[in-house]
């Protein structure tokens, strides 16, 4: 990809640095020189930028990471301190991950291919205090964190689970299942159902949707007896999708699944099983979502290219939360509500993957956002990005966008008149996620399945 997007640019550049670029090297090591083992080279983007190793060693294995950078800006937290040398010489840096080199070199090809080392790569005298100053913090910090979560998990009175219940007339009837301390759902979930709670007062007023488990259906719940309400989404599971219910409750219930980009969860009640209403009925109320799903949005709509950037931000970040690590963006031409196996004949039998269409390629912001879903569909799954890499590709394109103030209002599809603006780079992924970039709304929300992820 790197290597891809340099070509890319050395196009119009005359002379810059040529350099080893790989995210990811085994070395092979003799003495205190250390190869890169990195097969692919390329030339930098800008003439400052210089040649760079980063050499690591954690409790796993020795990586080296090789590349172009500009030794203006900040690398791994790091400046780099010493580059005008033809050699690549190393010099130990302080690093929360265990023991890391760096450096940096100009003038000769592929320079960042052969590192040298001081006094040998397994450490010397010099290097054990550095080790022992980048462990000992972390450590430290682990270890006041661990203690203070085990105390805040002790010592924490039970929270009502919702903040937007609070000052209605049902407060405290909550069964406390979004809190976190009642979230160990067992396999015999009915273990954890609390059959004393006091049922909301909840009026169903119109069906909204239907899953392939559940009927969904905006309601009403009374805030008291003033006639105040505010309106929420019902599921409903009838008693022979009892385990759908229960697994998708026991998702719900995780209090790290909370994110302003998922789907807001208040509780899951039984009902039914009595004689004025003798049909069980198993329910999860949430907050109620107005736009609809997002399918029917889609088809429904032309987005702006602002519009998509912050939908498809939105939904990246929801996906990071819930720590899906192969994200396929776009969907290969499937029947309606596909069942597991007939997407596992299209996807990794058949290698189905969605059709861009070529006009979306003219854009120029669109070009990354087709990039990134082609990515996100290698048929390899160890290229396949993150979605915290999908993430980082739109917080960077946002930025870029403001920068180059090409964002404007107009729809995504372009038109041939168009002169095109130049194109913003795709990042290059590391795994730190970036802040968010207030460019973004947080309008997008993902529903849980009570499919497990597992089955695909
Ligand atoms: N919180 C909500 N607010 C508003 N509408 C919702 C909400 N949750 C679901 N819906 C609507 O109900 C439909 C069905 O949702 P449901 O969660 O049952 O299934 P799904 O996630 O679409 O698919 P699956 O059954 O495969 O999980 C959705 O497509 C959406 O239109």
């Amino acid at each position: 990809m790197v290597i891809q997007l340099s070509c890319n640019y050395s196009f119009t550049l005359i002379k810059t640095n040529l350099c080893k670029w790989c995210d990811h090297s085994s070395p092979v090591c003799e003495d205190n020189v250390c190869m890169s083992n990195c097969s692919l080279t390329s030339y930098c983007t800008l003439a400052e930028e210089v040649c760079v190793a980063i050499w690591k060693k954690d409790n796993v294995s020795v990586s080296v990471r090789t590349l172009c950078y500009n030794p203006q800006d900040m690398l791994e937290n790091i400046m780099l301190a010493n580059y005008s040398s033809k050699e690549c010489l190393m010099t130990p840096q302080h690093s929360e991950d265990g023991l890391l080199f760096i450096c940096g070199c100009i003038g000769d090809h592929e320079c960042n291919d052969r590192l040298i080392f001081d006094k040998g790569v397994n450490g010397s005298k010099d290097v054990i205090p550095v080790v022992v100053i980048s462990l000992v913090p972390p450590l430290l910090i682990a270890v006041i964190a661990t203690m203070a979560f085990y105390l805040y998990r002790t010592r924490q009175p039970r929270k009502k689970p919702k903040d937007w219940v609070n000052g209605s007339n049902y407060r405290g009837k909550l069964p406390s299942l979004s809190n976190g301390v009642n979230s160990e759902i067992s396999s015999t979930c009915a273990n954890n159902l609390n059959h004393n709670t006091e049922q909301l007062p909840i009026q169903l007023e119109a069906l909204v949707g239907k899953g392939r488990f559940a009927e969904v259906w905006r309601a009403r719940l009374s805030h008291n007896e003033g006639g105040q309400y505010e309106t929420v989404a019902v599921k409903i599971f009838s008693a022979v999708e009892y385990s759908s219910w229960c697994n998708e409750r026991a998702i719900f219930s995780d209090a790290n699944l909370k994110h302003e980009n998922i789907v807001q969860f208040l509780t899951a009640e039984e009902r039914g099983g009595t004689a004025a209403a003798p049909q069980r009925q198993y329910w999860l109320i949430m907050a109620y979502y107005n736009m609809g799903n997002l399918q029917d949005f889609l088809t429904g709509h032309i987005l702006t290219w602002i519009e998509l950037c912050s939908l498809a931000g939105s939904v990246a970040r929801g996906l990071a939360h819930l720590h899906s690590d192969t994200t396929p963006c776009g969907t290969p031409k499937v029947c309606e509500q596909p069942c597991i196996d007939s997407m596992r004949d299209l996807v990794l039998r058949d290698r189905g993957r969605p059709d861009i269409p070529a006009s979306w390629t003219a854009h120029p912001g669109m070009q990354l956002v087709c990039a990134t879903i082609t990515e996100c569909w290698d048929h390899d799954p160890e290229a396949r990005l993150t979605a915290h890499c999908v993430v980082e590709r739109f917080n960077t394109l946002a930025q870029e966008e403001l920068e180059n103030s090409i964002c404007t209002h107009t729809p995504i599809l372009p038109s041939t008149e168009d002169p095109s603006p130049s194109l913003p780079s795709l990042t290059h992924c590391t795994d730190h996620s970036t802040g968010i970039h207030p460019y973004f709304t947080s309008d997008t929300q993902i529903s849980v399945s009570s499919r497990q992820p597992s089955q695909m």
